[in-house]
């Protein structure tokens, strides 16, 4: 039977529904939620991917304000920008536009940033409290992937996770937040023998490498949860993902699509993120109420 399609949009915006009344509590309280976004140079597929991202803040009512710079920014004024955000009261959560010219040390701008204004959880600090099970800002597109899956109702824990990639923000982060579910972890890279034979074992394959049409029919395993995290842009301008869609389909028991998939739930933990540091700044838990650190 054909693999039941994920809706990444549908999924987003219900969440972003419910984001927008915490916006709205949080500005009964005074509390405008802002995100500032530094994007440097002139990419066009950042330029897209952040106007995506302020799209979606001022649907939520959060404030986004975007800081462009030329490509030939130093090094040390960037940094200077970054601390002076630090300091700004009103600026919730920063994020910093990835990749950076070469030029520029991205660990470096990424440390930074306050680690409580570090709404990517992209932070060594925000990392290293993810894996050992503190309070931290999750990375968005491994986050976005959980809340996915979390919602399909399925039982994660002793599930086999196969994820394909190892990057800093996608492929390693992932794994560890299936892991902290009980998953069973496995992850596969460009060194890895055999891919097929690894990802056949996979309950729920990740993958996020940035190669179109990398994984076929050949590399899952029947009912299957394929979730394709590639951002390919094609020589015809469409996107698509590293997954055969149309092959997989007819395997997997469930399959993100490239676009509407795993991109707008990306984007909307960042949002997630941006009002939970909002109310982190002020002591305000869940509920609306300000706690007793006052
Ligand atoms: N500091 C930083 N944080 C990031 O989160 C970050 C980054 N840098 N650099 C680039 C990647 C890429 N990324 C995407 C987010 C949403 C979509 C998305 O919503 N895509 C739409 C389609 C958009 C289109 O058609 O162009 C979709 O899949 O439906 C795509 C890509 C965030 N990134």
């Amino acid at each position: 039977m054909a693999a039941q399609i994920i809706n990444g949009v549908e999924l987003a915006s219900a969440k972003r529904a419910q984001l927008a009344k915490e916006v709205e509590e949080l500005k009964n309280l005074g509390i405008e939620p802002g995100l500032t976004v530094i994007l440097v140079g002139d990419d066009p597929a950042s330029h897209s991917y952040v106007k995506g991202k302020q799209k979606a803040c001022a649907e939520v009512g959060i404030r986004s304000t975007l800081l462009t710079f030329p490509a030939t920014i130093t090094e040390s004024m960037l940094l200077e920008q970054i601390d002076q955000l630090n300091r700004d009261e009103t600026v919730h959560g920063i994020l910093v536009q990835l990749p950076l010219p070469n030029h520029i040390d991205e660990l470096k701008v990424i440390e930074a940033i306050a680690p409580e204004k570090d709404v990517d959880g992209f932070h060594p600090i925000n990392v290293g409290r993810m894996m050992v099970g503190q309070k931290a800002f999750l990375p968005c597109t491994p986050y976005g992937i959980l809340f996915m899956v979390q919602s399909l109702g399925i039982d994660i824990a002793g599930k086999h996770v196969v994820v394909v990639g190892r990057s800093n923000i996608v492929g390693k982060p992932v794994g560890q937040l299936f892991l902290r579910e009980h998953a069973t972890v496995t992850y596969c890279h460009s060194k890895t023998k055999d891919l097929a034979a690894i990802t056949h074992q996979a309950d729920i394959l990740i993958v996020a490498v940035g190669k179109a049409n990398l994984i076929g029919a050949e590399h899952v395993k029947e009912g299957a949860i394929v979730i394709d995290v590639g951002v390919n842009r094609l020589e015809n301008g469409k996107l698509c993902g590293d997954v055969r869609f149309d092959e997989v389909k007819e395997v997997a028991s469930y399959l993100t699509p490239v676009p509407k998939g795993v991109g707008p739930m990306t984007i909307t933990m960042l949002l997630h993120n941006t009002v939970e540091a909002a109310r982190n700044a002020h002591h305000i838990n869940k509920r609306g109420e300000r706690s007793g650190r006052y």
